[in-house]
């Protein structure tokens, strides 16, 4: 496909999006019935449709516009690309440009350059504070490829080398001691030996941060309450010696965990009960959140979201704190994470569970900004009585 052909793609499919299919489902769909597209031309379609979906607001503004096309248009005028270029109308290439599509549209400004819904700014204003401008920026571009060495296996310069010879260029990363940030080849990483080997597993350097601030010590018996793939989990117990069990509310998520931690060297037992397995000296709630965190790497949950969904959130983030509060040994840890930045997810819920609980107090919080080496995240560590 040419490049402008992709960009034809990328506007049929963020026009789907547009209309409520989640982009992930429409790009397989355009996929299976493209057999024309390689795997290059799909990965090109997929940054497209990914990036305007990043800054959907602002491409509107650029482009003039609410549509696929206005969009795209808006995107290519933002990244300095001539747009008849790619409305050339030749080939498989978008139409020409109308006279009235050439003059609609204006560079983004304010809350339009943002690229964050008007009703969120508040939010984000009283958790960021002079931090805002730069946290709109960044989920404005594309995620780090991170990964976690497995040091259980080998330490972080030798999967460096061992990446670079399947042609994965990594650099250490200063988020987490077992952080690597790859800066070429990242398309080949699912297909490498390192990664089937379980040398180095994909995960986010804040996820890995979040893991090395833990108190683990060998011996524990540690419970994941909300385990999802299980990437914790993992981390956790390449780090130490202990009783590893993970939960989650939507097992399927856990399918694959068996598997990886096989793959990594290390035994985790799925539950469907943490109750019958309790007490336990640590339970990590990576709880269901915002995502506010991540939304570079799903874009489309920082349109989705509103403030009856993150009333809904809070009430199972308390919920799902007080259930771990049950689970735990005298004296246990209890370590509530989420993928989101703002206070009203992380801080006000720790502060309304120990107003509840007195006998637990909080002995480290942290939240991390989305940046070059990882997503945003929060840890709040609480020690009971
Ligand atoms: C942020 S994700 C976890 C990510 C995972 N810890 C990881 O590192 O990949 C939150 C998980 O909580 C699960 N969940 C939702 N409601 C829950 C509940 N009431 N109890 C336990 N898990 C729940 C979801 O299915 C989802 O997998």
């Amino acid at each position: 496909m040419t490049p402008a052909a992709r960009y034809g793609a990328a506007i049929e499919i963020i026009d789907q999006v547009l209309a409520g299919t989640p982009a992930e489902k429409a790009l397989t769909t355009w996929a299976r019935r493209s057999r024309f597209a390689g795997s290059k031309d799909r990965a090109a379609i997929r940054d497209h449709v990914f990036d305007v979906l990043r800054r959907k607001r602002s491409v509107g503004v650029w482009g003039g516009g609410s549509t696929g096309r206005a969009m795209i248009l808006g995107l290519i005028r933002q990244q300095g690309i001539d747009p008849a270029s790619v409305f050339s109308g030749e080939g498989h290439a978008p139409e020409g440009l109308s006279a009235a599509e050439q003059t609609a549209g204006q560079p983004a400004e304010g809350a339009d350059a943002l690229d964050l819904p008007d009703w969120l700014l508040p939010e984000v204003k009283q958790s960021l504070g002079d931090k805002t401008e730069a946290y709109g920026e960044v989920l404005r571009h594309r995620a780090p490829v991170m990964l976690r060495v497995n040091s259980r296996k080998l330490d972080r310069n030798t999967a460096i080398t061992k990446l670079a010879d399947e042609g994965i260029v990594a650099v250490t990363a200063d988020v987490a001691p077992t952080a690597l940030r790859v800066v070429e080849g990242a398309r080949r990483i699912n297909n490498s030996e390192a990664y089937r080997n379980g040398l180095v597993e994909l995960q986010d350097g804040a996820s890995q941060a979040v893991v090395e601030a833990l108190p683990l010590r060998d011996g524990m018996r540690i419970l994941d309450l909300c385990a999802g793939g299980g990437g914790k989990s993992l981390a956790m117990a390449g780090k130490v010696n202990g009783s590893f069990y993970a939960y989650d509310a939507h097992p399927q998520r856990l399918r694959d965990l068996p598997d990886r931690a096989k793959r990594a060297g290390v035994k985790i037992t799925v539950t469907k009960s943490p109750e019958a397995e309790a007490p336990f000296d640590l339970v990590l709630c990576d709880v269901p959140c915002s995502g506010s965190g991540s939304w570079r790497r799903a874009p489309e949950g920082k349109w989705a979201l509103s403030e009856e969904k993150l009333r809904g959130l809070n009430r199972l983030q308390d919920e799902i704190l007080e259930r771990a509060a049950t689970l735990l040994a005298p004296g246990g840890t209890l370590a509530y994470a989420t993928c989101s930045v703002f206070d009203r997810e992380n801080t006000a819920r720790v502060d309304q569970f120990l107003a509840q609980n007195p006998a637990f107090a909080a002995t480290f919080q942290k939240t991390w900004i989305p940046g070059e080496d990882g997503d945003g995240f929060h840890l709040s560590i609480l020690t009971g009585a």
